[in-house]
């Protein structure tokens, strides 16, 4: 690089692009909080509501918030009967991150609120994801396993009512519980791919549907959420917790990348893993099976042979694929159940990036040919 040439950032590593009130990853200490309240502690005393709430408003709601909020999200469940026979006229082949990101679209289209862009109205239009994404996400689980959908219950509390409309079944509450610390813990990471895409989205004045939208499709990847999905894939080729040190070798010497492992800030092991992995060592007890506990065997011999062999750690997708395969998911399940909990701290961002506005344009060094004259007539 000569003097001249700007330096390069390639994928932004290490680039400071903004501030934000919203979350903070502490690298030292390998913590995380929301609003200055460390993640853990909420996810141990705290429902995803109030998470949510948290997120959006910036204080934990009183108890009359809380009935407010709980209440408005309930009201707002129920799909349109346009929109639900649209999406169940998708091709069943169809990924449902696929069918989440159009959901987002048609639901943006649907919309008949005035797009004025204020916080007010962007409010409006986050709960109504927040309340609707899992009516979708549950409605397409049950089509794929060849059922009808289930109607949402107002008496359900967010996680339950969300097993409710996959399963018409409530699991043991240790479940719920699991499920809902997953939820909290995934909610909100800073400026992390799919964020900072709807970040970029909203910084040309464009809506919050479209940012959204996006930011699923962000999402969809393997190197960020898509990897909760792609680390049961790899387990199931894997298939025996002998097998694992081995296939770890030849998948490095392959130069593969080994799903649900490394990070882009946490260099030496992710905040979220503890508690996820503890909650999922719950399920594993519980189901007290030969073929779980075999699971979790491979999935724990992996872990330990990634540490020896390069010393890289886990990432939250890891215990949360395993965790979310107990719960009875269906693997394309996962990464959608990813949005629906981080359409939270997406659209607090969106709230967040339009209150200082700064078009989101960077530079790039050219490296193509000269100018040159075109050929011919
Ligand atoms: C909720 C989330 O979105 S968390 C992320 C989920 N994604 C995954 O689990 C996918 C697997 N992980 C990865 O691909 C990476 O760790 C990423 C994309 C998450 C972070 O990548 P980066 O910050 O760009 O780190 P980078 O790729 O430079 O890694 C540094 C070194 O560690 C290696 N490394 C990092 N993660 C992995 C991995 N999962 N498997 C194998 N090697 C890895 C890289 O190959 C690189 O080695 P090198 O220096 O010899 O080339
Ligand atoms: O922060 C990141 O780059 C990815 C991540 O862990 C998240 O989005 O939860």
């Amino acid at each position: 690089m000569t003097a001249t040439t700007p330096e390069i950032h390639r994928g932004l590593s290490g680039v400071v692009v903004d501030t934000t009130a919203i979350s903070t990853v502490i690298q030292e200490t390998n913590s995380l909080t929301y609003r200055g309240y460390p993640v853990q502690e909420l996810a141990a005393r705290r429902t995803f509501e109030e998470v949510a709430y948290l997120l959006w408003h910036g204080e934990l709601p009183g108890p009359a918030e809380l009935s407010a909020f709980e209440a408005a999200e309930r009201a707002l469940r129920p799909l349109d009967r346009t929109t639900a026979e649209f999406l169940a006229r998708l091709p069943e082949t169809c990924h449902p991150m696929d069918v989440l990101r159009t959901a987002v679209s048609l639901l943006g289209a649907e919309d008949p609120a005035e797009d004025d862009g204020s916080a007010a109205a962007n409010r409006a239009k986050s709960l109504a994801l927040f309340a609707r994404l899992p009516v979708v996400v549950a409605a397409d689980h049950r089509r794929r396993h060849g059922r009808a959908p289930i109607r949402p219950d107002a008496s359900l509390g967010y996680a339950e009512n969300f097993f409710h409309m996959c399963f018409g079944a409530l699991p043991d509450p240790e479940v719920v519980r699991c499920f809902e610390i997953s939820l909290i813990l995934y909610a909100e990471h800073s400026f992390n791919a799919s964020t900072f895409t709807a970040r970029v989205v909203t910084s040309t004045l464009s809506d919050l549907y479209s940012a959204v939208t996006a930011a699923v499709g962000a999402l969809k990847g393997s190197l960020h959420g898509g990897a909760n999905e792609a680390v049961m894939h790899m387990l199931e080729e894997i298939g025996e917790p002998g097998r694992a040190a081995r296939w770890l070798d030849d998948a490095l010497a392959e130069k593969r990348k080994i799903m649900g492992f490394g990070h882009r800030v946490y260099k030496s092991g992710d905040s979220r893993v503890p508690l996820m992995q503890e909650a999922t060592d719950r399920l594993v007890a519980r189901a007290a099976d030969p073929g779980v506990t075999r699971l979790a065997a491979l999935h724990a011999a992996l872990r330990r042979a990634m540490a020896t062999r390069r010393g890289i750690h886990p990432n939250l997708d890891y215990p949360a694929g395993l965790a979310y395969h107990l719960m009875g998911f269906d693997t394309p399940t996962f990464t959608p159940l990813f949005v629906m909990s981080r359409i939270t701290g997406w659209t607090a961002h969106i709230t967040e990036q339009l209150e200082h506005n700064a078009l989101i344009r960077p530079l790039g060094v050219y490296i193509g040919p000269g100018q040159r004259a075109l050929p011919g007539p």
